[in-house]
């Protein structure tokens, strides 16, 4: 029996779920929420996620709510062997780790301009979070100072997550190459990929035109 994702193209964490499945040949049957008709309110999706939030996994009875809980536990089931997800205890720490700062520093910085600009009808982005989404660079980029890539010295699940979220961001704070020279090296690199453009680059740059649309730039 397939799995059942629910996502919509433009999300990031969406979009990682995607790269993800597709990275470990899951079998899934994706279905696009549309988030502007109001779908994640509808009685059937809030008892599936009460967050009303893409992406959702169901596996069977098994419900996932988010994007990073979902790339977990689809390393763990689908993986051949453990690159993309250590089995090692430490380094398994540090993926944590990075999915964790994926999740409450990129992305909440992300959604902290996307909230209120696509949601609210907010027309401008604050300096505030201009310089907060700059720090979220300087840190990824001392991540990728110590390690080819942002957990270890291979591509992990936490790269994709990580990916999904700073591609994004490039459309509200375009990124200084000569002051985030390897984060820039990085992204050139997971772009090329082909998870990356078959499930990243045209929902970034659907997400892109959306705030460009909404903040009338
Ligand atoms: N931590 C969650 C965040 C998911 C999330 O906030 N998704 C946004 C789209 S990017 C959403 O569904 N927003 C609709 C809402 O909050 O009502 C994850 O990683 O999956």
């Amino acid at each position: 029996m397939s799995l059942m994702l629910y996502k919509l193209n433009a999300s990031p964490p969406a979009r990682t779920a995607m790269m993800v499945c597709e990275l470990f040949k899951v079998p899934v049957k994706m279905v696009d929420v549309n988030l502007s008709k109001g779908e994640h309110f509808s009685p059937e999706y809030l008892k599936r996620n009460p967050l009303h939030t893409v992406p959702t996994l169901e596996d069977g009875d098994l419900i996932i709510t988010d994007s990073h809980a979902i790339a977990m536990y689809l390393a763990d089931k689908y993986g051949k062997d453990d690159s993309l997800y250590p089995k090692d205890l430490k380094s398994r720490a540090i993926v944590n780790q990075r999915l964790f700062f994926d999740s409450t520093v990129l992305f909440s910085r992300m959604r902290s301009v996307t909230v209120p600009v696509i949601i609210e009808g907010c027309k401008t982005v604050t300096e505030k979070q201009i310089n907060d989404i700059i720090e979220a660079y300087g840190y990824v980029e001392t991540y990728l100072s110590n390690t080819k890539f942002i957990a270890t010295n291979n591509l992990t699940i936490a790269d994709i997550s990580a990916y999904a979220v700073v591609s994004s961001l490039l459309f509200i704070v375009p990124l200084d190459g000569a002051k985030f020279p390897k984060t820039q090296t990085w992204l050139n690199e997971m772009e090329k990929k082909p998870f990356a453009q078959k499930y990243n680059v045209n929902g970034a740059a659907e997400l892109g035109a959306l705030l460009k649309e909404k903040l009338g730039s």
